[in-house]
């Protein structure tokens, strides 16, 4: 066996560009220690065990989860126990939230931190499964001296992740070994097992979560359908994906040539970009039916097998699941595609503590949606919001952390409450998020680590718990690719990720617009209505300025108006200048192109056109004939 001391010089030399024959998972993980987490090999650290509050709360959190995957765990546990594995289930942040070991060896596994509570995030702990796999989400084997810690390089440890419906990492599985053989390939059966039994909790999560939408599985062969699918998928009564296992999330990537990392795009789509089929065409996969029947094809011709399980609960129309939301949230959108998968997905989210990221141009309602969740949860505390960019860089951060009496020159004599602090047992908004100065970035991202802040100027922590989210109309991902934002942050920050669409792509214009009448009547005491011709303006205009500008334009205008109605003369010159109007959707051509816009959905055509399907498919047989 390697010692402490090779150990440490082997890390040293990988520093300083020398090659080594590790996987490049470990090689990645090793740098991000010494580069982003700034931990030092030489320290060796006991494995750290979160006390018991902060556990309970995390069980709480993952309650669900641990409920739904027992059954699967058990199954793997019962594998391996006979081999001396423990197994591990941690949570998004690498808190150990279930764990199964032999007694016997209790107190070794719980100084080893193979124990219920370990918590083995990367910068904490340093390289190691569950950390590793966090970061980069796929399946890892971390073996004796992969560890960068040199406490750790005893251990062998295989780890995979479990996503949520939504494509969110949400959960690791870890099966480890006090001992093992040297060579690492003895760990890719346990590889195997793990990642086998991630994909059946992600199945079992996607069918414990829908009882209104239909679910739909994939598989290559039909015998292995119903029991253990490639992938599986939910989809709304309008025929649009609400949800995914990891499985669903990559194949339908691949179809896309999209990049693992934009997955989420894919909920809200329509199932018929991918297959050749319409949700009308679903209950023909209901169990039952012959082989046959159950073909399906992707949109390149690939034939699979496809099995269909209706919804629990019927439901009618396309925003079925809306009624289901807190009310905050169900006035955002009018009957836009794209706003409804933001809003499942807020309300989602909204009851539980996991940062947002909200993205979205300038304008397109960040702020909005932020205080939307915050107000769909009951006993939510204060909403502080902070927008980082208004704020100049020397006040920022004693405006977020507060000071202590005296802490500089021209501090007030009593000191002053940070706004992190203020936002204590509520909501903390922090917006332009990109602008946040680096140095700032680092003091933020230990005060999410460790849910305490330390005043400017003061010495002893205090504890704060509060939602973050945040948002920015900067794309994070480029900011932390340029240097300008740092990548520990971001993984904190998104945990999960809103993007609002602009409002030259929503769809719901009509609906917006008669809503914010209703608000602005409301503050005036009075009706206001538009005049036909007022709307075609706006209708026809592009909207650089997204939500606020049209906000803004509708309250100019009704204070121009003479009587109740609105005309196009009320309205700001830019938006009275209408653009040339589109040509009409008759010539084949045009149909076809509009076809391929909605991804080749004939139903989403047609409400776009507001005609009915039928009318489509005889349209289409019209030109496919001439
Ligand atoms: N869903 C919505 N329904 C009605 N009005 C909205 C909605 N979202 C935003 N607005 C209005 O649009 C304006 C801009 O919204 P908001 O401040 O949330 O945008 P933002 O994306 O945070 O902008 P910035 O990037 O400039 O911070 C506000 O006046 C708000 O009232």
């Amino acid at each position: 066996m390697i010692s402490a001391r090779s150990h440490v010089e082997e890390i040293a030399g990988v520093a300083m560009g020398k090659g080594s024959l590790r996987d490049a998972p470990v090689l990645q993980s090793w740098l991000r220690c010494l580069n982003d987490y700034r931990l030092d090999p030489a320290q060796a650290q006991e494995a750290y065990i979160v006390p018991a509050t902060q556990l309970k709360e995390h069980r709480e959190q993952a309650d669900e989860l641990i409920r739904i995957s027992r059954t699967a765990v058990e199954g793997l546990f019962h594998h391996v126990v006979d081999q001396n594995y423990v197994l591990l289930l941690s949570d998004a942040r690498g808190v150990t939230v279930d764990f199964m070991g032999d007694p016997t060896f209790d107190n070794q596994l719980r100084r080893a931190g193979l124990y219920l509570g370990s918590e083995w995030s990367e910068n904490r702990a340093g390289t190691c499964a569950v950390g590793a796999c966090i970061v980069s989400g796929d399946p890892v084997i971390i073996h004796q001296d992969d560890h960068f810690d040199t406490s750790h390089i005893n251990l062998t440890c295989t780890a995979a992740p479990i996503f949520d419906t939504l494509g969110d990492l949400t959960a690791v599985l870890d099966i480890s070994q006090l001992r093992s053989p040297t060579i690492k390939a003895s760990q890719h059966l346990a590889l195997h097992l793990v990642t086998a039994t991630t994909r059946r909790i992600e199945l079992a999560n996607l069918m414990a979560r829908t009882r209104h939408d239909w679910i739909l599985r994939i598989s290559r062969s039909p015998d292995f359908l119903d029991v253990d699918p490639e992938a599986a998928l939910t989809i709304d009564a309008s025929g649009r994906i609400t949800g995914l296992t990891h499985g669903g999330f990559r194949a339908f990537a691949r179809m896309l040539d999209l990049d693992g990392n934009v997955t989420r795009s894919l909920i809200g789509a329509p199932i018929s970009r991918f297959f050749d089929i319409d949700v009308d065409d679903l209950p023909r996969f209901r169990r039952g039916r012959s082989d046959r029947e159950r073909v399906i094809r992707t949109r390149s011709g690939v034939p699979l097998f496809a099995g269909a399980i209706a919804p629990i609960v019927s439901v009618r129309g396309a925003s079925s699941s809306i009624p289901r939301m807190p009310q905050a949230l169900r006035d955002l959108s009018f009957g836009d595609p794209a706003m409804e998968a933001v809003q499942m997905r807020a309300s989602k989210l909204a009851g539980r503590d996991v940062p947002i990221l909200i993205q979205g141009e300038t304008g397109a309602g960040k702020e909005f949606l932020a205080r939307a969740i915050h107000e769909a949860r009951p006993n939510a505390g204060r909403f502080v919001a902070v927008n980082c960019a208004a704020i100049p860089e020397t006040l920022i951060e004693s405006e977020l952390f507060g000071y202590t009496p005296g802490a500089f020159t021209g501090a007030a004599s009593r000191g002053k409450t940070g706004l992190i602090e203020a936002a204590d047992g509520g909501t903390l908004f922090l917006d332009e998020i990109g602008d946040m100065p680096l140095s700032l970035q680092a003091r933020l991202l230990r005060v999410l680590s460790e849910g305490e802040i330390t005043p400017v100027g003061g010495l002893r922590p205090k504890p704060v718990r509060f939602r973050l989210i945040s948002a920015s109309h900067h794309r994070l991902d480029l900011l932390v690719a340029d240097g300008r934002f740092r990548q520990d942050l971001f993984f904190r920050l998104n945990a999960a990720t809103l993007v609002l669409p602009s409002l030259r792509e929503r769809q719901d214009l009509d609906g917006l617009v008669d809503h914010l009448l209703v608000r602005i009547g409301a503050d005036e005491g009075r009706t206001i209505r538009l005049n036909a011709a007022a709307r075609m303006a706006l209708r026809s205009h592009r909207w650089p300025g997204n939500l606020r500008e049209l906000a803004n334009a509708l309250r100019v205008a009704s204070a121009l108006a003479e009587g109740s109605d609105i005309t196009p003369e009320d309205l700001p010159e830019a938006v009275q200048t209408p653009r040339a109007p589109m040509p009409a959707v008759s010539a084949a051509q045009d149909l076809a192109a509009e076809l391929a816009a909605c991804g080749g959905n004939v139903s989403e055509l047609a409400r776009r056109l507001g005609v009915d399907r039928s009318t489509i498919h005889r349209r289409l047989r019209r030109i496919k004939k001439s």
